[in-house]
């Protein structure tokens, strides 16, 4: 297993936000998780991430318990990303040295080279204070671009489309498909929609994860 949850509780503070989760999920598995707003979708997610120290119970990720190393198997596209005030360059590579190769592959993959072809600076354009210079369907492929630039196994995504009108959203898909293929993906949402290429889907409610079996039963 890529992704090995047991019996996972999380509590912020006196409030218990997930209640004994159990979660499997294969290499290369698709896996969608559905839950209202404010049910702990993004809290589960950022466990699976390594951001979150779990209050009981045990998080293996590509067979590793320390958030240190879980962290690097991971890249995570969120609802809302906030670019950091530098470059495009510098906001795909996080810093890291990278082939230009590497980079412009992800530029290509994540739709973004048309963009950039029209900047006066090109990638080396500065994207803002807190990326107030470019759209937020621009960002949000600036967010895959970077997550595929680090290619991780997993791919973890929090409702990545959600903030955007149909149009960009559609545009922004193409570059998630891109970022998946191949890949393990856990992806969290409200909207079943939006989980069509998931081999299976779950029901996060009351703080339990329940398996649905199969998307036509929702
Ligand atoms: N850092 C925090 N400290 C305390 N409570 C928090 C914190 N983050 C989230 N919560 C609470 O935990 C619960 C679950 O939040 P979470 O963001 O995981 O839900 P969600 O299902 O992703 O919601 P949404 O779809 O609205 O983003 C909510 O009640 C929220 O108010």
């Amino acid at each position: 297993m890529e992704i090995l949850l047991n019996k996972v509780t999380f509590t912020y503070g006196e409030k218990k936000i997930l209640d004994e989760i159990n979660l499997s999920v294969r290499k290369q598995e698709h896996v969608g998780i559905l839950g209202s707003s404010g049910g702990g979708k993004s809290t589960l997610l950022k466990i699976i991430a390594g951001l979150y120290e779990i209050t009981e119970g045990t998080c293996i990720v590509s067979g590793c318990q320390d958030l240190d190393s879980i962290r690097k198997q991971v890249a995570v596209v969120m609802q809302n990303t906030s670019l950091f005030p530098m470059s495009i360059r510098d906001n795909i590579t996080c810093g890291h040295s990278m082939s230009e190769e590497r980079i412009s592959k992800a530029v290509e993959a994540a739709q973004l080279e048309s963009w950039i072809d029209s900047l006066p600076e090109g990638i080396d354009s500065y994207v803002g204070e807190r990326g107030g210079k470019v759209s937020g369907g621009q960002a949000q492929r600036i967010a895959i671009a970077r997550a595929i630039a680090k290619d991780a196994p997993i791919i973890l995504l929090d409702e990545p489309t959600s903030a955007l009108d149909d149009e960009t959203a559609k545009a922004v898909m193409l570059a998630l498909e891109n970022l998946t293929k191949g890949k393990t993906v856990v992806h969290v949402t409200h909207r079943v929609e939006t989980l069509w290429d998931c081999d299976c889907i779950y029901d996060l409610r009351g703080g339990k994860l329940y398996d649905t079996k199969s998307k036509s039963s929702i």
